[in-house]
């Protein structure tokens, strides 16, 4: 999948259930509408998403489970059953939280890692990080790449925007890391996004701002008023 995303777009096609668009058809119609726009890659929560997503797009997916657990805050893929779920969808790409944040059950980062390995080489590990030292462990772990989608959204980094001071935190996470960086969250414009990549962003992931239509109109409303 990485070689197919390089210095490209992924659309993340997510709406979860308390949202209007909450529907797999929906979602698959937004990848569908994604590739149309020259999108290279997609996003996707759920194994369903991803079933119906990959009935209508041949492109690439990074898959990943968002569940509650009550012993955690991680609900991004946190645990094995979540994996399993993933392996069974046919994405290309699973994506888990990578904090230093403890998992259910007291789980280990890596042996979710070796997990996926023993299980299918051929899928590729996206770690989702919140800081620069969770960066650095998910290179040491073995991860193919990392994505900056929990800066800014843990109580460590809470209220931090990725587009801060021109994309400081980025800029940090490409010094220290020697796998590809995904620029991820908040980046609500083509601008925003191509000054991802010439950082030397591997490629960039834009959700909301395409396909949440409720924060889009909540974007033009906030201006106009
Ligand atoms: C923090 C978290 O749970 N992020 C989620 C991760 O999959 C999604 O809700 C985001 O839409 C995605 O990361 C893309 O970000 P943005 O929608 O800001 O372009």
């Amino acid at each position: 999948m990485l070689n197919e995303v390089k210095h490209n777009l992924i659309v993340s096609c997510q709406a979860l259930p308390e949202e209007p668009l909450h529907s797999s058809f929906i979602m698959s119609k937004m990848a569908l509408a994604a590739k149309q726009g020259g999108a290279k890659g997609i996003r996707a929560n759920s194994k369903e998403d991803i079933i119906e997503i990959k009935k209508e797009v041949s492109l690439p997916v990074v898959g990943i489970i968002k569940r509650d657990y009550k012993d955690s805050s991680v609900y991004i893929t946190p645990t094995y059953q979540e994996i399993d779920e993933l392996l069974e969808s046919g994405c290309e790409m699973i994506a888990m939280d990578a904090t230093e944040r403890r998992r259910p059950e007291g789980i280990e980062l890596g042996e979710l890692v070796r997990y996926v390995r023993e299980k299918d080489s051929s899928v590729q590990l996206m770690a989702d990080i919140a800081t620069l030292e969770d960066a650095i462990q998910a290179d040491q772990l073995g991860f193919d790449c990392v994505s900056t989608t929990l800066y800014g959204y843990t109580e460590e980094t809470k209220n931090n925007k990725l587009y801060d001071n021109d994309f400081e935190f980025l800029k940090r996470v490409l010094d220290n890391v020697s796998i590809p960086v995904i620029a991820e969250g908040n980046v609500i414009t083509p601008e925003m996004a191509k000054r991802c990549l010439q950082l030397g962003a591997y490629s960039v992931v834009v959700g909301g701002a395409i396909t949440r239509p409720q924060q889009i109109t909540e974007r033009f409303v906030d201006i106009i008023n």
